[in-house]
């Protein structure tokens, strides 16, 4: 990942993913959650729409910083770099596909959540480290001691899965994370009956967390 990325992730502070059905949503979504100060998106791979709605997004609202979810396949990892993509993350973390996105230049996070994880990523050349599914593994309990010997590899996390407004300032304290993620600032059935006006009013509620706990 570069500099200028990592660092783009630290100042977002959060990364909404985003499961989208329809491309007709895709910029006014995007537009919904920059109003609120959310300019840091993960779409997932898990809808057909997911390839044109990042078409519309990169054309359409340029300001936003866009990754990919769910990313599986070494042709998933070319088809998301074929639309623009600014980096990729997976649930698991598979040397295969860590190593095809970065012999193509893709900036990746591969999900960890044991020791071994860790160590696969950190020798596939990997610093920033997808934690999932945080919630249910332990959240920052579990990330801190299972993360404790590889402290002095700097290594940085982006916690996902069952955050939330309520847990995110347990994520956002500690220094090992960089960003948090989630569903639950544009869920699947907001952006379904385009509810743009709760999604901004949700992205604004992270945003002034995220400045509030690191001020
Ligand atoms: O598929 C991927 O690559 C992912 O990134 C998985 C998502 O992070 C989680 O599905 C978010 O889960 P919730 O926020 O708990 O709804």
């Amino acid at each position: 990942m570069s500099l200028e990325l990592i660092q783009k992730i630290d100042d977002a502070g959060i990364i909404a993913v985003l499961i989208v059905d329809e491309v007709k949503h895709a910029v006014p979504l995007a537009n919904a959650l920059l109003e609120g100060g959310v300019d840091t998106i993960e779409l997932t791979l898990r809808t057909p729409a997911a390839l044109d709605a990042a078409k519309a997004i990169k054309k359409e609202v340029p300001e936003i910083t866009l990754g990919f979810g769910t990313v599986l396949t070494v042709d998933q990892v070319k088809a998301v770099i074929d639309v623009g993509a600014d980096f990729a993350v997976s649930p698991g973390c598979n040397p295969n596909i860590i190593a095809e996105a970065h012999k193509q230049g893709l900036s990746f996070a591969p999900g960890i959540m044991t020791p071994s994880d860790i160590e696969i990523a950190v020798q596939e050349g990997c610093r920033i480290l997808k934690f999932f599914p945080a919630a249910t593994s332990g959240g920052m309990k579990h990330l801190e001691s299972m993360s404790a010997p590889y402290n002095y590899l700097g290594l940085k996390f982006i916690p996902l899965g069952g955050c939330n407004i309520e847990n995110a300032p347990s994520y956002l304290q500690s220094d090992l994370i960089t960003a948090i993620g989630g569903t639950w600032v544009a869920k699947r059935p907001l952006i379904q009956s385009e509810n743009w006006d709760v999604i901004t009013e949700n992205a604004r509620e992270i945003r002034n967390l995220i400045t509030k706990i690191r001020s």
